[in-house]
């Protein structure tokens, strides 16, 4: 890793050399969804839950096409899968996708080093011709910052999506109307559960790419726009902050980690980058309007400065684990934003309420009218 230190592990999935950001997450299950959450692209993802691999993958639980991430590094690969729902084993799905993986490493001293140092650049090889000192070399001339990232991740076409969430996983199918709201869903990295989850909440949904422009998403005429998590630093796709900026104040607006930090840019505040972020199923963040805690899914490096924000600008959640900022609200300019991951996949679903939000925002608007 980019500190010097040189970890020895065995090695799962794809052989070969890759360079990336090392970050921790803290979800006890759901490597297959973070597996598959573009956000990670560019990211070595290192589990501190030490078995990983024990229920194997499903066909069910993609979060997007493919595994964007750099790779994967966990204590104790599972001998042994065991579920219902398996269809493969981990190793053989990263193997298939060529993504690296690696065990038998301390996870927690490794864990240990980035909350003291922050996040790391490292290298996975398996490539015994590649001596030490090359390898570190590579952690020091790579860095994520300032990169775009979405644009390698974004749907390249517009779609329609249709699929809601399957009946026996929707846990909270009591509120919905039968009405139909237009939203076009900026395609950032988006996971499927946030398209499922407004199409479960009653939306049709145009999904949209990264670089789609703001005149044509409005000669649409939605009812909403939502702009999705994604991965990278937000300050390194100004295109996306200016489509954002068209946007806001013509039509209600819901902005989910990555989008949230646009709006939050859009409408003139600052993002910077957290010493090692959010990545987990755990994080607890306080409704500033109610009072009332969710524990929330995250994966988030960056955070918006809720200082940089003009007036009006309302900070509706905070991460009670470090008071930074995890949602806006701008009710003139009719938007809303977290930081966190209310459709969950994988994590608690305290937060899925919000989709209800924004839908009674859409609601609230065409009446209006
Ligand atoms: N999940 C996301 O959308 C992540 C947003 C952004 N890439 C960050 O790391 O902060």
């Amino acid at each position: 890793m980019l500190d010097g230190s040189v970890w020895r592990a065995k090695s799962f999935g794809a052989s070969g050399t890759q360079v990336g950001e090392v970050v921790f997450n803290t979800s006890l299950t759901g490597y297959q969804e973070i597996l598959t959450d573009p956000s990670y692209a560019g990211q070595f993802v290192l589990m501190t839950n030490p078995h990983i691999g024990n229920t194997g993958v499903n066909i069910d639980d993609e979060e997007s096409i493919k595994c964007f991430l750099a790779g994967l590094i966990i204590r104790s690969l599972s001998i042994s899968t065991s579920n219902y729902r398996c269809t493969e084993s981990l190793s053989d799905y990263l193997s298939k996708r060529n993504i690296m993986g690696i065990y038998d490493v301390d996870t927690r001293a490794i864990t240990r080093r980035l909350r003291e140092d922050g996040s790391l650049i490292g290298v996975l090889s398996t490539e015994e011709s590649k001596t030490d000192e090359q390898l570190l070399e590579m952690s020091r001339t790579w860095d994520i910052v300032g990169v775009d990232l979405i644009s390698s991740v974004s749907c390249k076409e517009p779609y329609e999506w249709v699929e809601k969430t399957g009946l026996e996983w929707d846990f909270n199918s009591n509120r919905r109307y039968g009405e139909t709201f237009h939203v076009v869903a900026y395609d950032f990295g988006i996971k499927h559960n946030i398209l499922r989850r407004l199409a479960s909440y009653g939306c049709k949904i145009t999904v949209v790419p990264s670089t789609w422009p703001a005149a044509e998403t409005l000669k649409m005429k939605p009812d909403g726009v939502l702009f999705s998590n994604g991965p990278g630093d937000p300050s390194a796709v100004p295109y996306a902050v200016e489509a954002v900026k068209e946007i806001i104040g013509k039509v209600p607006i819901f902005g989910i980690c990555m989008g949230h930090q646009l709006l939050g840019q859009a409408l003139g505040g600052k993002t910077y980058k957290m010493k090692f972020g959010h990545h987990g199923g755990n994080h607890p963040v306080r409704n500033l309007r109610n009072g009332s805690v969710e524990i929330s899914a995250q994966n988030h490096n960056y955070a918006v400065d809720p200082e940089s924000l003009p007036s009006g600008v309302e900070v509706t959640h905070v991460n009670l684990n470090d008071g930074s900022c995890a949602g806006l609200a701008f009710p003139q300019r009719k938007l809303m934003s977290l930081q966190y991951h209310p459709e969950a996949s994988p994590g608690p679903h305290d937060s899925d309420l919000v989709f209800d939000h924004f839908v009674e925002l859409m609601r609230k608007e065409k009446q209006s009218i």
